[in-house]
């Protein structure tokens, strides 16, 4: 990976109008700001390929009326091509929209030193914007950038992910899961990056970790391809809503794009919906659901446990002869012999476990989706559910 531009870049207003961040705020008794990640697959740069829409949801985004002020970071991952055109946003009355541009290099690879930096220094005009949408090219993984907002303390006391957003071209969607890791034109600074394994493409990537998937430019396809799309990524990930548009026109921008709350709470809805469940037809990942009555509190000791061999050795307890796999993401809700209910949030090796009051554990038992690479065994609900009678037995002996 190159690092020669290791500046703090610069915020660049785009727009020529009068930026509102340099307004004094007092830096204590400010919420939160929600970020969202918006990645977009993109098969290679080649002379006539198109992108799949980013700049248009972009702008959709920002001229759509949700009285946000939002700040935009730009990863363009030194893509000259997408540079050529800056885009242009139409401010309304009360938007103020600022572009961060990372010029150099993939955030993935960044983030933790210029990436960071960036998002400090932004964090600094901290309300003058109230959403920051990070903006990464196909060329990113996804799972490197969303645990930082859980462990970077300075950022995580002030930023919080809301949810990662893919969009993927209906047109060029299925050749551009053919696609491994490494094998595109453009990123050399991708090779170092640990996925073992039969290679998955960063399609597979980004919308394995994705809470929302975008399927735009519909109008490209039949009614019929667009089914094979749609299920395609449904089987990659069965969490994700997914949300078929033309020039990135969702029919509402908060809950479907913005405002996802992906990571701070899980629902039972969002369960139930991975819970239908859809057929293998990516060899390579897919999504697992676990479903359990309640646990005992030994049964969380076991959980806990059972948890940190799978996200932090990568070792499945009881077979340990399966290699290659890998998880991306993990949501559930673990309901307690005392009728509490957890919620259980997990993107790569980070996983938390937090109450839910409003939960009721008697009614919905314990579940946990798991998504990832080469999972979709019974290996395991069976390596899951071994280390929990293994507790239990333990427990009344
Ligand atoms: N037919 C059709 N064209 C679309 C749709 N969405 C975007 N486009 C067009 O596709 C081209 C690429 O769209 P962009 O929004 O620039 O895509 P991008 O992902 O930002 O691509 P880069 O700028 O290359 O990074 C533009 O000419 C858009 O007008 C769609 O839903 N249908
Ligand atoms: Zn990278």
């Amino acid at each position: 990976m190159e690092d020669s531009d290791d500046e703090v870049p610069d915020l660049v207003d785009e727009g020529g109008a009068p930026s509102s961040i340099d307004a004094q705020v007092d830096d204590e008794n400010l919420p939160k700001v929600p970020i969202t990640i918006i990645t977009v697959t993109r098969r290679y740069k080649s002379a006539g390929y198109l992108g799949a829409g980013k700049s248009t949801l972009l702008q959709h985004i920002l001229t759509a009326q949700h009285f946000k002020k939002i700040a935009v970071i730009l990863n363009e991952f030194g893509d000259t091509a997408s540079l050529e055109k800056p885009i242009s946003i139409s401010q309304g009355s009360t938007q103020v929209s600022e572009w961060l541009n990372l010029a150099n290099g993939c955030i993935c690879c960044s983030v933790k030193d210029t990436g960071v930096a960036a998002l400090e220094s932004l964090m600094e005009r901290r309300g003058a914007f109230d959403y920051i949408l990070l903006e990464t090219t196909g060329l990113a993984d996804p799972g490197n950038i969303a645990p930082i907002f859980w462990l970077d303390d300075a950022l995580g006391s002030s930023i919080y992910l809301d949810g990662i957003v893919t969009m993927v071209d209906a047109k060029n969607l299925l050749r551009e899961l053919h696609q491994p890791v490494g094998d595109e034109e453009v990123v050399d600074e991708h090779q170092g990056h640990d996925h073992t394994g039969p290679k998955l493409s960063v399609a597979h990537l980004q919308i394995s970790h994705a809470d929302v998937v975008i399927v735009n430019k519909t109008d490209l396809v039949s009614p019929a391809e667009l089914v094979v799309v749609e299920e395609r990524v449904r089987s990659i990930n069965s969490l994700a809503r997914v949300h078929k548009t033309t020039h990135g026109i969702v029919p509402s921008l908060s809950g479907l794009v913005l405002d996802l709350a992906a990571y701070s709470s899980v629902t039972s809805d969002s369960l139930d919906f991975a819970a239908k469940g859809h057929s293998h037809l990516d060899s390579s990942i897919g999504t697992v659901t676990v479903t359990l009555p309640p646990l005992y509190e030994a049964g969380l000791v076991a959980l806990d446990k059972w948890l940190r061999a799978v996200l932090w050795d990568s070792r499945l307890p009881g077979h340990e002869n399966i290699t290659g796999w890998e998880m991306h993401r993990t949501k559930g809700r673990v309901g307690t012999t005392d009728g509490k209910v957890k919620m259980l949030q997990g993107v790569r090796e980070i996983f938390d476990l937090i109450d839910d009051p409003e939960g009721d554990a008697a009614e919905e038992g314990s579940r946990i989706v798991f998504i990832g690479k080469h999972v979709g065994g019974s290996e395991i609900v069976e390596s899951f559910q071994r280390s929990l009678d293994a507790s239990l037995a333990q427990q009344s002996s």
